[in-house]
């Protein structure tokens, strides 16, 4: 299983993004992960395009891009444009979710779908096989800096045995207090990919705690 970190732009300095990029284009990072939010969907709005736009021709890395937005159908051109390689939506924002990932597969993107923390991860067991990327929200969206809610390993378990019974390829995201306490046993009970905002920002040494993250 691959093991990979995805760090949140959200909790960077956002006076000195260059040097922020800088430092994911160095370190062991997979991905740069990076929370849209509306005021709608989420109580709290983020940042956009223009900084999508701005980052894109610095970043060495693929973006992982997750919506926390109502009708995000009507954006998928858009974030591909603006460079997103991974789109996420949420489930609870997606009446026509199979149609939701077709749109975003014909744009030449991955398809992740996240659930809510209260979201159960039964709910996919029919769509599976289509989504590339399921993302546990362990806190919940909106903010970053948040307690790891436990109940995420039960949620983690059911989801990698839905993906063995069903063989799928879907890869596991964990999102929202992920760090050094609880990256091993995230990885333990088949998680592939941690999202870590506070612990790699707000760290002395980003580089190592992307690496540590990395090598839990
Ligand atoms: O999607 C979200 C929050 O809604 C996350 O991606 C946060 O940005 C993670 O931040 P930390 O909990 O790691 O500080
Ligand atoms: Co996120």
């Amino acid at each position: 299983m691959p093991r990979l970190v995805s760090p949140s732009l959200l909790a960077a300095d956002f006076l000195h993004l260059e040097k922020e990029i800088e430092m994911i284009n160095k370190s062991q990072a997979d991905w740069l992960h990076l929370d849209i939010m509306d005021g709608v969907f989420v109580p709290n709005i983020s940042y956009g395009i223009p900084v999508l736009e701005s980052i894109k021709p610095l970043l060495k890395k693929p973006m992982d891009v997750h919506l926390m937005i109502v009708d995000p159908d009507r954006y998928v051109e858009v974030f591909r444009k603006a460079g997103a390689e991974i789109l996420t939506v949420h489930y609870e924002a997606c009446p026509h979710l199979h149609r939701t990932i077709q749109h975003i597969k014909d744009n030449g993107m991955k398809a992740g779908v996240s659930l809510n923390p209260h979201t159960p991860v039964s709910l996919l067991k029919n769509i599976i096989n289509d989504v590339d990327m399921v993302l546990l929200m362990s806190v919940n969206p909106g903010f970053g800096g948040q307690k790891f809610i436990e109940n995420t390993y039960n949620k983690v378990i059911e989801l990698r045995k839905m993906i063995e019974q069903q063989g799928a390829s879907t890869i596991i995201q964990i999102d929202g207090g992920v760090d050094s306490t609880n990256a091993k046993a995230l990885y333990d009970a088949g998680a592939d990919c941690l999202v870590a905002g506070s612990a790699v920002f707000r760290s002395k040494d980003p580089l190592l705690a992307i690496e540590g993250l990395k090598n839990a």
